[in-house]
């Protein structure tokens, strides 16, 4: 679908796009009410969605367009989680798109006590391997708070995903539609980890998890 770095005309598709599926995440719930946030890299700065707008009802020219210094160019206010975006395209040069959410069942992991804060979800499927691979839980702060971004910044070098703790994912992808495919991965996997909280379960073991390393060339 949509390159990684975009010019002209792709803008206009991208703006597109950020609509396209803020609607399809709003429509199925995987985020409620004003909550959550898209962003996708241009080539002469990035989109995001403006704050406190409904994911379900976004205005492709009402999007939010920054530089990389971090300066508003135009559209609405954007999301007051900008930096936090900004930080994982600072530290992750191949990512195209980040998606914000917060999905009912990894919000409810991002709550839970006693995860090991380095890889917060074990590999039960191989999807949730291919898509997510670990996942760090970040401490809580509140939305909005800058010290996230500094928080995120030495963990989205190795990770295309990370929890923040009593909140929500946050996932980047080389492209708009693979950061949404990733982050809905990452919620079903949520949702089987809680469906299966008080059963014997069989992650899949290292062997099974360096063959999909291996065969789909997945980055670790
Ligand atoms: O998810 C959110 C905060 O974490 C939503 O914030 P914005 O409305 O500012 O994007
Ligand atoms: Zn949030």
């Amino acid at each position: 679908m949509s390159a990684a770095v975009a010019t002209g005309r792709d803008e206009h598709r991208l703006r597109e796009e950020i609509v396209h599926f803020g609607r399809s995440l709003f429509n199925r719930g995987l985020t409620a009410g004003s909550s959550g946030n898209i962003s996708v890299r241009l080539d002469d700065g990035w989109l995001l969605t403006p704050t406190n707008a409904c994911l379900g009802e976004l205005d492709p020219a009402e999007l939010a367009k920054l530089d990389w210094d971090g300066r508003h160019v135009s559209g609405a206010q954007p999301s007051k989680e900008a930096f936090l975006h900004r930080s994982m395209y600072e530290e992750r040069a191949g990512a195209g798109a980040i998606v914000h959410l917060h999905s009912t069942h990894s919000a409810a992991v991002s709550c839970m006590g006693g995860l090991d804060c380095e890889d917060c979800l074990p590999p039960l499927t191989a999807y949730f391997v291919m898509k997510i691979g670990k996942l760090p839980l970040i401490p809580y702060y509140r939305p909005g708070d800058p010290a996230l971004g500094d928080a995120i910044r030495g963990l989205a070098r190795k990770h295309c995903a990370v929890l923040l703790a009593n909140h929500g994912p946050v996932v980047s992808g080389t492209t708009l539609d693979a950061a949404v495919y990733a982050t809905e991965e990452l919620e079903e996997t949520a949702k089987l980890f809680l469906l299966l909280r008080d059963l014997p379960t069989r992650p899949l073991n290292d062997a099974q998890i360096d063959e999909l390393v291996r065969v789909f060339k997945l980055q670790r």
